[in-house]
């Protein structure tokens, strides 16, 4: 089965979101992009809201979000229930979002880390297993009642 996966963010993240689209795509992914599709100065929660919400909706198995810091497209992703958003800037933080806290979205801060650790961060997240066991009693723990 090939995995869908849904790539957004904003304009401090459009050249690395423009090149991760290719590696995915050349990775065999299916990749749908929610946008920006230019560099113009744009809001990322414009982006953010849909793509999540296609993934909630389970059109897509994870998610990929590109801004500056990260923050924003972090912030804004986990407002949503179904939606466990890491930003992470170096290969551990990347595989530990996906082993103990079942991230389905990763944010990465393009202003602050190489494109080429973003391709690896990217391809650790996409391929890394969550270890359930304990961590998927509090994973199930941070939903707000
Ligand atoms: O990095 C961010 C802070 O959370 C945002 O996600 C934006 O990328 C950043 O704020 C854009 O800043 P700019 O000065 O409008 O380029």
């Amino acid at each position: 089965m090939t995995k869908k996966i849904a790539i957004g963010g904003d304009h401090a993240g459009y050249a690395y979101k423009k090149e991760m689209v290719k590696k995915l795509e050349e990775s065999g992914y299916e990749v749908k992009d929610f946008g920006p599709y230019t560099d113009d100065s744009a809001d990322y929660p414009d982006y953010v809201h849909p793509l999540c919400e296609a993934i909630e909706n389970g059109e897509f198995h994870q998610g990929i979000l590109i801004c500056g810091s990260g923050n924003g497209v972090a912030i804004t992703a986990n407002k949503h229930q179904g939606i466990r958003a890491a930003l992470c800037w170096d290969e551990e933080l990347a595989a530990l979002s996906r082993q103990h806290n079942d991230a389905n979205v990763l944010a990465l801060p393009a202003r602050f880390i190489p494109f080429d650790l973003a391709e690896k961060l990217t391809k650790i997240f996409l391929t890394t297993d969550f270890e359930g066991g304990r961590h998927a009693t509090r994973v199930g723990k941070i939903a707000c009642k």
